[in-house]
């Protein structure tokens, strides 16, 4: 896990150095354990498309050197004097926030990730002024406040994905009142994100309906992951039958994409949930909402708290995530298959697997 001494670790990342995207070992210390810090040893890290648009800069702020990563889950090799919530040996999970400003509205009602304080577990520079880095790495230094207890009964590398994609897709059904058994909803990209959706949803009592780009996710969606129904969005005939007959859509499409279509199959006080990060203008006529009374939202991950919550509700339920484990040297492959659409439904590194201190 890297060289300990009294004051800073060493441990290696895979990092982005520009926005070609492309990462490769690089070498940097973690602070000084403080007085609530956790320090984890990654054992997995999830592939979130998030982690492409941040290496490649589609957003326009990234920094580099860059390792990104946050569906972390690890084992807890130090604790700082003040710790209360873990101990050494516990398996924990960190996500995309890594501290918040305690102080604002949105921090005390504890969704810390609507701070405008918060700082992101990489790309982000902490309170000490050092860069923060992500999960495809060996370790992490982590405030406890930012740190989940994974529960007995979850694997690590199954508890991965449900540290974003998860409560991604949890906290705006729990938010939005769409927790009734007997909804109709959507899920509009089959990826990550969607697959957590269909599972999640359908744990609910939901009927799902999944919106794709293609057939190809067909059989899988019905058979396997339990959907009600598919859709293709090219297909007009499929979507006109379908007009006026979903309570919710979760849209993770995470490209520019027109909102019409998927209004319209919206019954009246239906919401289309946003989750794509999408650096352009979506636009749609104002009556496709007008009639209807139809709300176009967003939602951003979920609370810590949402996220001890959905790990809970996992293994209540016995989801599990859909998942393909992969050694770090594959981690650009990896990132260029998601890009292309490839991956049935999130790649897991295995980073404790992987041995990444021996790379360099
Ligand atoms: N709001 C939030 O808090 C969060 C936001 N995100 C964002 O959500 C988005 C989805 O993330 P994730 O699920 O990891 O991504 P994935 O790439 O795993 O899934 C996205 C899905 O969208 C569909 N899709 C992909 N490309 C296109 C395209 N060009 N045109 C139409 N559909 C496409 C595909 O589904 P299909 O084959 O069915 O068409 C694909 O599987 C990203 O933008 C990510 O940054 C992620 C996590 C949290
Ligand atoms: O994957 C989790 C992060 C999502 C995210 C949402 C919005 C935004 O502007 C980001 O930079 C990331
Ligand atoms: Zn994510
Ligand atoms: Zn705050």
């Amino acid at each position: 896990m890297g060289s300990i001494d009294a004051s800073e670790r060493t441990v290696t990342g895979w990092a982005a150095r520009d926005a070609a995207g492309h990462l490769s070992p690089y070498t940097y210390t973690l602070r000084k354990t403080g007085p609530e810090d956790v320090v984890v040893k990654v054992l997995y890290c999830g592939i979130c498309h998030t982690d492409i648009h941040q290496a490649k800069n589609h957003l326009g702020a990234s920094k580099y050197p860059m390792v990104p990563g946050h569906e972390v889950v690890g084992e807890v090799v130090e604790v700082g004097p003040e710790v209360s919530k873990y101990v050494v040996g516990d398996v924990v999970g960190v996500g995309v926030i890594v501290g918040c400003c305690r102080d604002c509205r949105p921090c005390k009602a504890n969704v810390e990730q609507y701070c405008n304080k918060k700082i992101w577990s990489y790309n982000d520079v902490y309170t000490d002024g050092r860069p923060t880095q992500g999960g495809f790495s060996s370790a992490m230094v982590v405030d406890q406040k930012f740190v989940v207890k994974i529960p007995a009964g979850l694997a690590p590398e199954q508890a991965a994905p449900l540290l974003c994609a998860g409560v991604t897709v949890y906290s705006p059904l729990k938010h939005f009142g769409l927790m009734t058994p007997g909804l109709r909803g959507g899920i509009l990209g089959l990826g990550g994100v969607g697959h957590m959706g269909v599972k999640v949803a359908k744990s609910m009592g939901h009927h799902v309906t999944v919106i794709s780009s293609s057939n190809k996710k067909r059989a899988e969606a019905m058979d396997d992951l339990g959907a009600d129904a598919y859709l293709v969005s090219s297909d007009e005939a499929q979507m006109a039958a379908a007009t006026d007959s979903l309570d919710y859509i979760i849209d993770t499409v995470p490209v520019k994409h027109p909102l019409e279509p998927y209004l319209a199959l919206l019954k009246m006080d239906g919401k289309l949930v946003l989750m794509g990060v999408i650096a352009e203008p979506l636009s749609f006529v104002s009556p496709m909402v007008m009639l209807g009374r139809k709300s176009i939202t967003g939602s951003f991950i979920g609370s810590i708290e949402e996220t001890e919550e959905v790990l809970r509700f996992c293994v209540d339920k016995g989801l599990t995530s859909q998942i393909e484990v992969v050694k770090m040297d594959y981690v650009n492959q990896a990132l260029e298959r998601l890009e292309r659409n490839d991956v049935r439904y999130r790649f897991v590194v295995d980073v404790a697997g992987s041995n990444i201190e021996d790379a360099v």
